[in-house]
């Protein structure tokens, strides 16, 4: 792993119109993704974490533009993925892949997995002439027999079908997978051997991982660093064993509080963040800080100011997007939220 950026994601949006009524008229916005940023190092692995609905398969799906942006800049190794030509696109798609959590759903049930795997290869003109050779490389490569090669989907086990998928991600030959719950499906026996195969196909190939999970137990045993993500934004960024270690964000805490410690000692004296209510509407989000309507440590500036994801004096290897060290951020047009709590004067913080 390096410190260059293979991937850097600015203030990227994703809305989602609402429409409504005969005339279909967009009444609002589903704010999937609100203004996210981060960026992968090459060769790591960036772990893309928190509940669900929070909008991580669609910035998943935003970096390869299966989804359009609503704003900001997504770059992939100097291109502008954003901005890309159609030409530019075809070749992105295949420097960049997909691992998706339902492999049924992603596989076409009346193609063979020959025909599955071999589409990438057909569609970015790879090994031209030989892809029943390369279909069983890849085969062998993610640890299926090629004498199944005939075989559709069904036939297979889940296990076994989460790995025609990755077969067919490899395809490409890419230099970053998304992987996006790529185990949440599978049963836990095999969930470990799709994770060791993950693990040993990036060795091997150089490859660069964001791997998404709404679970941070799966998202921990993966990842170099780990992005936290709660209602469209990322809240806080850092390498595994320090988050895990120290916690910044609440929300990060509240996450950590639910992975289970294997000392029955340690699990029943820990202390823990239980987070209460439910997740808020992406179509309304709250005022200033997104997570303030859950949050054990909100206080006045949370509903006013909304908080930064920038790196603070005490965590300075670690963005947070908390007030809880220290007020910054902009401050939220009162007009556009009517629910934002008190002035911004009383508090010291305009
Ligand atoms: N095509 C779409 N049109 C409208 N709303 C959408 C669309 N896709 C996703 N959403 C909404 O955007 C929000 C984020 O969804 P997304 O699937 O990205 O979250 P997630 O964190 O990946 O959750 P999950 O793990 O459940 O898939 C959700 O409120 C979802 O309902």
């Amino acid at each position: 792993m390096t410190d260059d950026p293979l991937l850097t994601v600015e203030d990227l949006r994703v809305w989602f119109p609402v429409k409504e009524g005969l005339l279909r008229r967009t009444t609002g916005h589903v704010r999937a993704v609100d203004g996210v940023s981060f960026d992968i190092r090459r060769g790591e692995t960036l772990g893309l974490v928190g509940e669900s609905g929070c909008g991580k398969s669609t910035t998943g799906l935003a970096l390869l533009r299966l989804v359009d942006p609503t704003d900001g800049r997504v770059v992939f190794d100097g291109t502008d993925v954003t901005a890309a030509s159609r030409g530019e696109l075809r070749e992105l798609r295949r420097r960049m892949a997909m691992i998706f959590q339902d492999p049924m759903a992603s596989l076409n049930p009346r193609r063979t997995v020959r025909a599955s795997i071999a589409e990438p290869l057909e569609i970015h003109g790879l090994h031209r002439g030989r892809h029943r050779e390369r279909v069983a490389e890849l085969m062998e490569q993610v640890g299926l027999s090629p004498d199944h090669m005939e075989r559709h989907p069904h036939e297979f086990s889940g296990g076994q079908r989460q790995r025609v998928g990755i077969a067919r991600a490899l395809a490409g030959e890419p230099d970053l997978i998304v992987a996006d719950e790529p185990i949440a499906s599978l049963d836990v026996s095999i969930q470990a051997q799709i994770m060791n195969l993950l693990e040993r196909l990036q060795d091997e190939l150089d490859l660069t991982y964001l791997f998404i999970a709404h679970d941070l137990a799966a998202v921990q045993h993966v990842s170099d660093r780990i992005a936290v993500m709660y209602l469209g934004r990322v809240v806080e960024v850092g390498l595994r064993d320090a988050l895990v270690a120290e916690p910044a964000h609440p929300y990060t805490r509240a996450l950590l509080s639910a992975v289970p410690v294997p000392s029955p000692r340690v699990e029943r004296t820990r202390q823990r963040t239980v987070l209460t209510g439910d997740v808020p509407s992406p179509l309304d989000p709250p005022s200033g800080c997104s997570f303030r309507t859950r949050c054990p440590d909100v206080f006045e500036a949370c509903g006013v100011v909304d908080p930064a994801l920038v790196p603070r004096d005490e965590l300075p290897q670690r963005p947070v997007a908390c007030h809880l060290y220290g007020v910054e951020g902009e401050e939220v047009e009162r007009s556009d939220h009517p629910d934002a709590g008190v002035g911004t004067e009383a508090m010291g913080v305009a």
